[in-house]
């Protein structure tokens, strides 16, 4: 029988440090989020950033806590039980890291006769630190646990037409009530790093998208250029004019080089050059989260208004919004019957 495992990053299991650090330690430990040897990892992570940073991140995480629990996890579980309700298979919740755990989400699979799964990262763009992890874990699971499981992976849906339309529709949607003059695609940043050891062709990420046009594989484009280009086609569908919007990376960690232009930078520079009304989208995230409503929604609204911007606003992600809903049991329900996926 067929069934569905969607899968997000996850969350801590409450904003305190206490929880904060092993959650982080198992995100941090993982070889395609910081990629270098595993001594160097264990001091970088255990003996560097874990010594503050729970600390730090817990008082972010209190700040957009809901009663419910982590608004990703809440946002995830209200989105899976929404497919559920639109499809005849059975479809499970798990999340990269943390207590809900990818081994329980494929448990009860089993639990329920499914030996077919589609896996589907919750990730529109492709990053080793994101979607490949997920699919690596998945299969190492899948492999010590649960051998008779067939899985099939759904490809990452940055330029997928219908996806453009429903996000587009949904910023339409947040843009009737704000007049701005300018709106800024803030994705995930990665260390440029990634982007050559996940670049199909092994070449460095140029500008003009000469280093990733080939279809040999299934992320056929870098991430960097995925952005892009999930960029260019909303901005097609909307008919947004080229001076009024840009793109730009948020969250990094410090010492390697990360991908630029840096949002908080953008803020800045944004207000000094006289937009002063900014609306702020963040199409890497399929549900909001730590990023998009501390980092975003709070910090970047202080950051934007500190350098001179007179309003702001910070455009929900897709979350459980009923057209995405419709649009991820169309996917589901054509792969359970015409094995198709989408692209
Ligand atoms: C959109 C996809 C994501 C990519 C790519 C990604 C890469 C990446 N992240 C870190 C470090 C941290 N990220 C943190 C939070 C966080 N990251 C994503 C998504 C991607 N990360 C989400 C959805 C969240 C929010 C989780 C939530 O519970 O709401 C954090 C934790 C918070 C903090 O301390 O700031 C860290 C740390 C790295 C190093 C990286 C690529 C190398
Ligand atoms: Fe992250
Ligand atoms: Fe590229």
């Amino acid at each position: 029988m067929k069934g569905v495992l969607l899968v997000n990053l996850g969350s801590p299991d409450s904003p305190t440090a206490k929880d904060v650090k092993p959650y982080l330690d198992e995100f941090l430990m993982d070889e395609r989020v910081i990629d270098v040897p595993k001594w160097l990892r264990n001091i970088i992570v255990r003996g560097i950033i874990l010594q503050t940073r729970p600390k730090k991140s817990a008082e972010a995480y209190s700040k957009i806590w809901w009663e419910e629990g982590s608004p990703l996890i809440v946002i995830s579980e209200r989105f899976a039980e929404k497919v559920k309700n639109q499809t005849e298979m059975p479809v499970a919740l798990g999340m990269r890291y943390g207590s809900m755990t990818i081994k329980n989400a494929l448990q009860e699979l089993k639990d329920k006769g499914v030996d077919e799964v589609l896996l589907v990262p919750l990730y529109p763009q492709y990053a080793m630190s994101s979607f490949e992890t997920v699919v690596v874990k998945t299969m190492e699971v899948q492999t010590a646990h649960f051998p008779e499981m067939e899985i099939t992976t759904l490809p990452a849906f940055y330029n997928n037409p219908d996806y453009i339309e429903v996000l587009s529709k949904s910023i339409e949607r947040g843009l009737e009530e704000f007049d701005y003059d300018h709106i800024l695609f803030s994705y995930h940043g990665i260390p440029e790093r990634h982007i050559r050891k996940s670049d199909p062709t092994k070449f460095h990420c140029k500008i003009d998208g000469s280093c990733c046009q080939t279809n040999s594989v299934a992320h056929h484009t870098c991430y960097r250029h995925q952005c892009f280009d999930t960029t260019e086609k909303v901005k097609a569908f909307l008919g947004l004019p080229e001076d009024k919007t840009s793109i730009s990376f948020q969250s990094r960690l410090p010492n390697d080089p990360w991908l630029k232009p840096f949002t908080d930078f953008e803020f800045e520079r944004l207000a000094k050059e006289g937009k002063t009304k900014l609306a702020v989208i963040t199409p890497a995230f399929v549900s909001d989260c730590l990023e998009t409503l501390e980092e975003i929604a709070m910090e970047g609204k202080d950051q934007f208004m500190e350098a001179g911007g007179e309003s702001y606003i910070h455009i929900p992600c897709l979350n459980d919004n009923e057209e995405w809903v419709e649009l991820m049991a169309k996917w589901v329900n054509d792969w359970q019957s015409k094995e198709t996926l989408p692209v």
